[in-house]
């Protein structure tokens, strides 16, 4: 049962350890929102707004997630007692889209669940992995900056690597980490920093052994997808255009892609990605856990979500010291040979600090029955 007495969303503002930059935007602080729900017995639920401050990369933003949350969603939590998360989401399924506002709660929600029944979220979840892979993300710098990063990454064991690609800044670069790191399992993200005109380019890629391409086409797109997939050899993953199930159901069918990156905000929260797991599962298409630069709080759901069985790719989920100076969770995140212990406490398995949220947050708001 899940009884909600009272949330508080606390605004944040952390500086990253280095500037992370992809083929559209560059970011540098990160503002995000940790929602904290408390329910009955005085139990805490976490979750985290991991919107963007503009909306470069899906349409949301804090600022549109604060007004969903305040206007409707928090309402809508506080209104009566759920017997479970999927009651909760019930509640709110007139609300079209707005996944990243409507992932924050849910996570929290989550959270709480599994602390009520003394569980880990990644039991609850019916994760079945005790450890996760690690990879880590390199944002776009010069090609010789990017080498000693990935080298950097190399050495501390994570078990994949991927780079940020844009047009003038990829075969050239794929071709010397090639030749740095011939065998280092390799991704390439592009955030549809391409169109089908580029076909015979992005052909070209084929021959750097890439485990996939990331989001070469437009965010909103998985037809020239498919015509795209249908050339190449690298399998496509895609991230932005997949919003729900729905939209995942469809691009496995037309062939848009081979692999699914799951950002639990991106779709809406742990439940859509639980489905779209168990979809690409029952079709043999493999999946990862996506990444958003953010805080420990939607880190820890993402370690949860990505031991269930068909996580088999290395994710983007690296150790909280490649983002923060220090991070907001106890322990940290840490990565020891590439891999990630997924926490057999209840809940989330993290505990916040307090005084380290009490650091970075600049205002909190509190809201009850
Ligand atoms: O969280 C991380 O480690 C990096 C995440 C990451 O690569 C991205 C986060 C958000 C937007 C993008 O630039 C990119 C992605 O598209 O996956
Ligand atoms: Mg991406």
């Amino acid at each position: 049962m899940i009884d909600v007495q009272a949330v508080k969303l606390h605004h944040l503002e952390m500086k990253l350890v280095s500037p992370f930059q992809s083929s559209i935007e560059t970011v540098h602080k990160r503002e995000s929102i940790l929602i904290e729900i408390q329910g009955r017995s005085g139990q805490i639920g976490w979750g985290e707004v991991v919107a963007f401050s503009s909306p470069w990369y899906t349409e949301e933003t804090i600022g549109t997630c604060h007004h969903m949350l305040k206007s409707f969603l928090i309402p809508e939590l506080l209104k009566k007692p759920y017997q479970n998360p999927e009651g909760f989401i019930d509640s709110f399924s007139y609300i079209r889209r707005n996944q990243m506002a409507k992932a924050a709660i849910e996570g929290a929600v989550w959270d709480l669940y599994a602390k009520v029944q003394d569980k880990p979220l990644a039991a609850i979840l019916g994760g079945t992995n005790n450890q996760i892979d690690s990879g880590v993300v390199v944002g776009m710098a010069s090609i010789d900056h990017m080498l000693e990063t990935i080298g950097k990454h190399v050495s501390d064991g994570y078990k994949r690597i991927k780079v940020k690609i844009k047009p003038g800044l990829d075969a050239v670069l794929l071709h010397e980490i090639r030749n740095r790191f011939p065998d280092v399992p390799l991704m390439a993200d592009a955030n549809s920093a391409y169109t089908l005109d580029d076909i015979s380019l992005l052909k070209q890629l084929d021959e750097y052994n890439l485990i996939m391409i990331e989001q070469p086409l437009a965010y909103d797109d998985i037809i020239d997808h498919a015509v795209l997939q249908s050339q190449l050899e690298t399998p496509i993953c895609l991230d932005e255009s997949i919003i729900t199930l729905n939209d995942a159901k469809k691009a496995i069918q037309l062939g848009s892609c081979r692999v699914i990156n799951i950002k639990p905000g991106r779709v809406g929260g742990l439940s859509e990605s639980k489905k779209i797991h168990d979809y690409c599962l029952q079709h043999s298409i493999p999946v990862w856990v996506g990444g958003m630069l953010e805080t420990g709080v939607s880190r820890a759901h993402n370690i949860a979500l990505a031991s269930l069985p068909n996580f088999t790719i290395p994710g983007d989920i690296s150790a909280s010291a490649r983002y923060w100076e220090e991070d907001i969770i106890s322990p940290p995140v840490t990565v020891h040979n590439g891999k990630i212990d997924v926490p057999r406490g209840p809940g989330l398995g993290f505990e916040v600090n307090r005084s380290k949220l009490a650091k970075y947050c600049t205002h909190t708001e509190r809201f009850s029955k």
